[in-house]
């Protein structure tokens, strides 16, 4: 069967010099937001898992799903442009031992798989973005350029990963890895309110990706979060790669009032991460080489 070429140098747009058409009207400022007469409520932009406008008014369009893996408690994350003939979908994070529910889940729902992304070289699973190539032909595995992984779309802060008219901002943010980065849902009246957060291990809920190994930096991380995720509107939506405690969801403005870590001085929270003592990750020495391809752990060996 033929498949549809997808031009994916349209839809990775590096260091946007211009917005794109729909921001640069002036009704897409995001004064309007603030403006708006009649303000969005959480039920005018959640129905069943898919988000509207701030307004209500607009036809839906990003179906969003978050799906867990239970062993190593990590969170893949489902967002797909269903107002697109298309139905472009990309998966955040995915882990290898789920990834034939996730790819059903996706063929369930009718949409096109065209990005399996990782936020970093995860230390404690094998990222699901190697088997995904494998059985969806034409889907693109994309991790950043400075976690110095294999992978075929290479991002760096300031990208925009496009997916039919939504479209994700990278926001790099070290400091668990040297290559960490947040992916943020993009700013518009046409995208998706409030806006949210990938924020991988970076920030976790009331907690934050430990700094020992892989490159980590305690002061980085610290530097990243406040000038990267805190300078975030407070409304946006906090989902991290791994949640240990059952949260879900948070928010911004949640963590900068109730973060134990990251609401402390820089000083104290170095000191907060230099005393955690966690046990390195159980498959750490298996996960991380695997990782460094995206996951294709066998082709790399048969090479
Ligand atoms: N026990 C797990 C690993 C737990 C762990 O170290 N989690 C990491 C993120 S995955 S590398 C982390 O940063 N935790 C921060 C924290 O405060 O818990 C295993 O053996 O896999």
């Amino acid at each position: 069967m033929l498949l549809p070429r997808i031009n994916h140098r349209l839809l990775l747009l590096r260091h946007l010099s211009s917005p794109p058409p729909f921001l640069s009207s002036p009704s897409s400022s995001p004064s309007r937001f603030l403006s708006s007469s009649k303000p969005p409520s959480p039920a005018s932009n959640l129905r069943s898992g898919v988000m509207t406008g701030p307004m209500g008014v607009q036809p839906p369009k990003l179906v969003f799903r978050q799906l867990f893996e239970k062993e190593s408690s990590t969170y893949t994350y489902l967002l797909a442009d269903v107002a697109h003939p298309d139905k472009p979908a990309l998966l955040i994070d995915p882990v290898d031992r789920t990834v034939d529910r996730d790819l059903s889940l996706v063929k369930d729902l009718g949409l096109k798989l065209i990005y399996a992304m990782n936020t970093h070289v995860h230390a404690d699973h094998i990222t699901g973005t190697g088997l995904i190539k494998d059985m969806v032909p034409g889907v693109k595995s994309v991790i950043s350029k400075a976690s110095h992984s294999k992978a075929d779309l290479l991002i760096e802060a300031g990208d925009k990963i496009c997916l039919g008219s939504l479209f994700l901002e990278v926001r790099a943010t070290p400091g668990h890895t040297l290559g960490c980065v947040t992916y943020v849902t993009g700013d518009g009246l046409d995208q998706p309110y409030p806006r949210m957060a990938f924020t991988g291990d970076t920030l976790l809920i009331r907690g934050c990706g430990r700094t020992d190994f892989q490159g980590g930096s305690s002061s980085q991380l610290y530097q990243s979060v406040h000038s990267q995720i805190f300078t975030l509107p407070k409304d946006t939506l906090v989902y991290p790669a791994h949640d240990y405690k059952g949260f879900t969801v948070s928010t911004v403005g949640e963590e900068m009032l109730y973060n134990p870590r990251l609401t402390k001085d820089e000083e104290t929270f170095k000191s907060i991460m230099e005393n955690l003592n966690l046990p390195y990750p159980k498959m750490i020495d298996v996960a991380v080489p695997a990782n460094m391809v995206c996951g294709l752990q066998d082709r790399a060996a048969k090479a």
